[in-house]
Protein backbone atom coordinates (compact mmCIF):
# COMPACT_ATOMS: atom_id res chain seq x y z
CA UNK A 1 0.00 0.00 0.00
CA UNK A 2 0.95 3.47 -0.61
CA UNK A 3 -0.19 6.38 1.06
CA UNK A 4 -0.22 10.10 0.24
CA UNK A 5 -0.78 12.81 2.30
CA UNK A 6 -2.27 16.31 0.83
CA UNK A 7 -2.51 20.01 2.82
CA UNK A 8 -5.97 20.03 2.27
CA UNK A 9 -9.17 17.85 1.09
CA UNK A 10 -9.79 20.15 -1.69
CA UNK A 11 -6.44 20.29 -2.94
CA UNK A 12 -6.69 16.32 -2.86
CA UNK A 13 -9.90 16.22 -5.03
CA UNK A 14 -8.53 18.50 -7.60
CA UNK A 15 -5.32 15.90 -7.59
CA UNK A 16 -7.29 13.21 -7.60
CA UNK A 17 -9.29 14.40 -10.28
CA UNK A 18 -6.66 14.89 -12.54
CA UNK A 19 -4.94 11.99 -11.28
CA UNK A 20 -7.92 9.54 -12.41
CA UNK A 21 -8.43 11.60 -15.50
CA UNK A 22 -5.00 10.53 -17.03
CA UNK A 23 -5.22 7.34 -15.98
CA UNK A 24 -8.05 7.74 -18.24
CA UNK A 25 -6.35 8.70 -20.98
CA UNK A 26 -3.50 6.47 -20.93
CA UNK A 27 -5.77 3.45 -21.04
CA UNK A 28 -7.67 4.88 -23.91
CA UNK A 29 -4.72 5.38 -25.80
CA UNK A 30 -3.98 1.51 -25.67
CA UNK A 31 -7.69 0.34 -25.21
CA UNK A 32 -11.19 1.03 -27.24
CA UNK A 33 -12.41 2.04 -24.29
CA UNK A 34 -12.03 1.96 -20.02
CA UNK A 35 -13.78 0.98 -16.85
CA UNK A 36 -14.06 3.57 -14.14
CA UNK A 37 -15.78 2.10 -11.15
CA UNK A 38 -16.55 4.97 -8.19
CA UNK A 39 -17.99 4.94 -4.82
CA UNK A 40 -21.09 6.76 -3.80
CA UNK A 41 -21.43 8.17 0.13
CA UNK A 42 -20.43 11.86 0.97
CA UNK A 43 -16.59 12.25 0.42
CA UNK A 44 -15.97 12.06 -3.62
CA UNK A 45 -18.65 14.71 -4.58
CA UNK A 46 -15.92 17.28 -5.45
CA UNK A 47 -13.88 14.73 -7.25
CA UNK A 48 -16.50 14.17 -9.69
CA UNK A 49 -17.22 18.21 -9.75
CA UNK A 50 -13.95 18.76 -11.23
CA UNK A 51 -12.97 15.50 -13.47
CA UNK A 52 -16.96 15.60 -15.19
CA UNK A 53 -15.19 19.04 -17.07
CA UNK A 54 -12.17 17.08 -18.15
CA UNK A 55 -11.56 16.81 -21.68
CA UNK A 56 -11.06 13.23 -22.45
CA UNK A 57 -13.00 10.49 -25.11
CA UNK A 58 -15.88 10.38 -22.70
CA UNK A 59 -18.00 8.07 -24.93
CA UNK A 60 -15.32 5.79 -24.92
CA UNK A 61 -15.20 5.63 -20.90
CA UNK A 62 -17.60 3.17 -19.09
CA UNK A 63 -18.44 4.44 -15.90
CA UNK A 64 -20.26 2.59 -13.14
CA UNK A 65 -20.40 2.43 -8.62
CA UNK A 66 -18.82 0.11 -6.79
CA UNK A 67 -21.77 -0.63 -4.69
CA UNK A 68 -25.18 0.62 -4.20
CA UNK A 69 -27.88 1.51 -1.85
CA UNK A 70 -31.18 -0.83 -2.86
CA UNK A 71 -33.23 2.57 -3.01
CA UNK A 72 -34.97 4.17 -6.37
CA UNK A 73 -33.41 6.59 -8.11
CA UNK A 74 -35.43 9.56 -6.99
CA UNK A 75 -34.26 8.90 -3.69
CA UNK A 76 -31.35 11.12 -1.81
CA UNK A 77 -29.97 7.88 -0.68
CA UNK A 78 -28.99 6.87 -4.21
CA UNK A 79 -25.63 6.66 -5.52
CA UNK A 80 -27.02 6.27 -9.37
CA UNK A 81 -28.38 9.70 -8.50
CA UNK A 82 -25.38 11.24 -7.01
CA UNK A 83 -23.49 10.59 -9.92
CA UNK A 84 -25.82 11.15 -12.46
CA UNK A 85 -25.75 14.59 -10.95
CA UNK A 86 -21.89 15.23 -10.59
CA UNK A 87 -20.55 12.86 -12.95
CA UNK A 88 -22.70 12.06 -15.55
CA UNK A 89 -22.76 15.93 -16.28
CA UNK A 90 -20.75 18.05 -18.31
CA UNK A 91 -18.33 16.60 -20.83
CA UNK A 92 -18.83 13.54 -19.08
CA UNK A 93 -22.31 13.14 -20.04
CA UNK A 94 -21.17 11.36 -23.43
CA UNK A 95 -19.61 8.53 -20.96
CA UNK A 96 -21.57 4.78 -21.34
CA UNK A 97 -23.25 4.45 -17.64
CA UNK A 98 -23.16 0.73 -16.33
CA UNK A 99 -25.89 0.39 -13.86
CA UNK A 100 -25.79 -1.12 -10.68
CA UNK A 101 -29.54 -0.79 -9.58
CA UNK A 102 -32.56 -1.58 -11.84
CA UNK A 103 -35.99 -1.19 -10.29
CA UNK A 104 -37.04 -4.40 -8.16
CA UNK A 105 -38.25 -5.15 -4.32
CA UNK A 106 -34.45 -6.55 -3.56
CA UNK A 107 -31.22 -6.97 -5.23
CA UNK A 108 -31.32 -10.37 -5.53
CA UNK A 109 -34.26 -9.49 -8.31
CA UNK A 110 -31.90 -8.14 -10.48
CA UNK A 111 -28.75 -9.75 -9.91
CA UNK A 112 -28.50 -11.70 -12.70
CA UNK A 113 -29.20 -8.98 -15.73
CA UNK A 114 -26.89 -6.72 -13.31
CA UNK A 115 -23.97 -9.48 -13.47
CA UNK A 116 -24.63 -9.41 -17.63
CA UNK A 117 -24.01 -6.15 -18.49
CA UNK A 118 -20.94 -5.77 -15.59
CA UNK A 119 -19.23 -8.58 -17.18
CA UNK A 120 -17.88 -6.86 -20.45
CA UNK A 121 -16.56 -4.25 -18.39
CA UNK A 122 -13.79 -6.75 -16.20
CA UNK A 123 -11.38 -6.40 -15.55
CA UNK A 124 -12.00 -2.26 -14.19
CA UNK A 125 -9.28 -0.44 -15.69
CA UNK A 126 -9.78 2.33 -12.96
CA UNK A 127 -11.39 1.53 -9.81
CA UNK A 128 -12.11 4.36 -6.95
CA UNK A 129 -12.96 2.97 -3.26
CA UNK A 130 -14.37 4.96 -0.26
CA UNK A 131 -13.89 3.78 3.37
CA UNK A 132 -15.87 3.86 6.19
CA UNK A 133 -14.95 4.20 9.54
CA UNK A 134 -15.93 0.52 10.40
CA UNK A 135 -12.71 -0.23 7.84
CA UNK A 136 -16.01 -1.37 4.99
CA UNK A 137 -15.36 -0.51 1.61
CA UNK A 138 -17.60 -0.60 -1.32
CA UNK A 139 -20.27 -2.16 0.81
CA UNK A 140 -18.37 -5.43 1.93
CA UNK A 141 -19.21 -4.15 5.58
CA UNK A 142 -17.99 -6.17 8.45
CA UNK A 143 -20.67 -8.30 9.78
CA UNK A 144 -22.61 -8.35 6.98
CA UNK A 145 -24.35 -11.41 6.18
CA UNK A 146 -22.98 -12.49 2.84
CA UNK A 147 -19.13 -11.60 3.86
CA UNK A 148 -18.13 -14.69 3.25
CA UNK A 149 -19.03 -14.80 -0.39
CA UNK A 150 -18.14 -11.20 -0.74
CA UNK A 151 -14.45 -11.67 0.66
CA UNK A 152 -13.65 -15.35 -1.06
CA UNK A 153 -16.26 -16.29 -3.22
CA UNK A 154 -16.14 -16.31 -6.99
CA UNK A 155 -19.40 -13.86 -7.61
CA UNK A 156 -18.47 -10.72 -9.43
CA UNK A 157 -21.81 -9.12 -7.48
CA UNK A 158 -23.22 -9.74 -3.90
CA UNK A 159 -26.32 -8.48 -2.48
CA UNK A 160 -25.79 -7.37 1.36
CA UNK A 161 -27.25 -6.64 4.63
CA UNK A 162 -25.41 -5.35 7.28
CA UNK A 163 -25.88 -3.59 10.74
CA UNK A 164 -24.18 -0.44 9.64
CA UNK A 165 -26.70 -0.05 6.13
CA UNK A 166 -30.06 0.85 6.84
CA UNK A 167 -30.87 -0.52 3.73
CA UNK A 168 -30.31 -3.67 1.35
CA UNK A 169 -26.95 -2.97 -0.85
CA UNK A 170 -24.90 -4.60 -4.02
CA UNK A 171 -21.66 -4.41 -3.91
CA UNK A 172 -18.74 -5.60 -6.37
CA UNK A 173 -16.52 -8.44 -4.80
CA UNK A 174 -13.44 -8.29 -3.57
CA UNK A 175 -12.12 -10.41 -6.39
CA UNK A 176 -13.27 -7.69 -8.84
CA UNK A 177 -11.72 -5.30 -6.47
CA UNK A 178 -8.54 -7.17 -6.24
CA UNK A 179 -8.92 -7.42 -10.14
CA UNK A 180 -8.64 -3.64 -10.87
CA UNK A 181 -5.70 -2.45 -13.19
CA UNK A 182 -5.37 0.73 -10.65
CA UNK A 183 -6.91 1.13 -7.31
CA UNK A 184 -6.92 4.25 -5.72
CA UNK A 185 -8.75 4.67 -1.66
CA UNK A 186 -9.83 8.06 -0.66
CA UNK A 187 -10.40 9.27 2.98
CA UNK A 188 -10.64 12.52 5.10
CA UNK A 189 -10.18 13.17 8.61
CA UNK A 190 -8.37 11.36 11.77
CA UNK A 191 -11.09 8.51 12.57
CA UNK A 192 -10.83 7.08 8.91
CA UNK A 193 -6.86 7.19 8.92
CA UNK A 194 -6.70 5.54 12.39
CA UNK A 195 -8.86 2.81 11.14
CA UNK A 196 -6.30 2.63 8.17
CA UNK A 197 -3.91 2.26 10.41
CA UNK A 198 -5.88 -0.41 12.26
CA UNK A 199 -7.43 -2.20 9.04
CA UNK A 200 -3.33 -3.15 7.83
CA UNK A 201 -2.51 -5.30 10.78
CA UNK A 202 -6.02 -6.81 10.56
CA UNK A 203 -7.93 -9.46 8.20
CA UNK A 204 -10.60 -8.68 5.37
CA UNK A 205 -13.04 -10.46 7.63
CA UNK A 206 -12.57 -7.74 10.77
CA UNK A 207 -11.41 -5.38 8.13
CA UNK A 208 -13.08 -5.50 4.48
CA UNK A 209 -10.73 -2.57 3.30
CA UNK A 210 -7.90 -4.88 3.92
CA UNK A 211 -8.79 -7.43 0.99
CA UNK A 212 -7.74 -4.35 -1.60
CA UNK A 213 -4.75 -2.30 0.19
CA UNK A 214 -1.68 -4.35 -1.43
CA UNK A 215 -1.97 -2.98 -4.51
CA UNK A 216 -3.99 0.59 -3.86
CA UNK A 217 -2.61 4.18 -3.29
CA UNK A 218 -4.31 5.33 -0.61
CA UNK A 219 -5.28 9.31 -0.69
CA UNK A 220 -5.83 11.21 2.91
CA UNK A 221 -6.34 14.62 3.68
CA UNK A 222 -7.57 15.75 7.73
CA UNK A 223 -10.21 17.94 6.55
O1 LIG B 1 -22.66 3.80 -0.76
C1 LIG B 1 -21.74 4.00 -0.02
O2 LIG B 1 -21.90 4.37 1.14
C2 LIG B 1 -20.33 3.88 -0.52
O3 LIG B 1 -20.05 3.52 -1.76
C3 LIG B 1 -19.41 3.44 0.59
O4 LIG B 1 -18.58 2.38 0.40
C4 LIG B 1 -18.63 4.69 0.98
O5 LIG B 1 -17.55 4.87 0.12
C5 LIG B 1 -18.18 4.63 2.40
O6 LIG B 1 -19.30 4.31 3.18
C6 LIG B 1 -17.65 5.95 2.85
O7 LIG B 1 -18.71 6.86 2.85
P1 LIG B 1 -18.53 8.39 3.13
O8 LIG B 1 -17.69 8.92 2.00
O9 LIG B 1 -19.93 8.93 3.12
O10 LIG B 1 -17.86 8.50 4.47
Amino acid sequence: MELKEYPDAEMMMMDLADLLASELRSCLARHDHASLAVPGGTTPGPIFDSLCATRLDWDRVHVMLTDERWVPESSDRSNTRLIRQRLLTDRAAAAVYVPLYLPGDAPEDRLAELEESLKPELPLSILLLGMGADMHTASIFPGADRLDEALHGDALLVPMRAPGAPEPRITLSAKVLRDAMSTHVVITGTEKREALERARHLTPDEAPIAAVLRNAIVHWAES
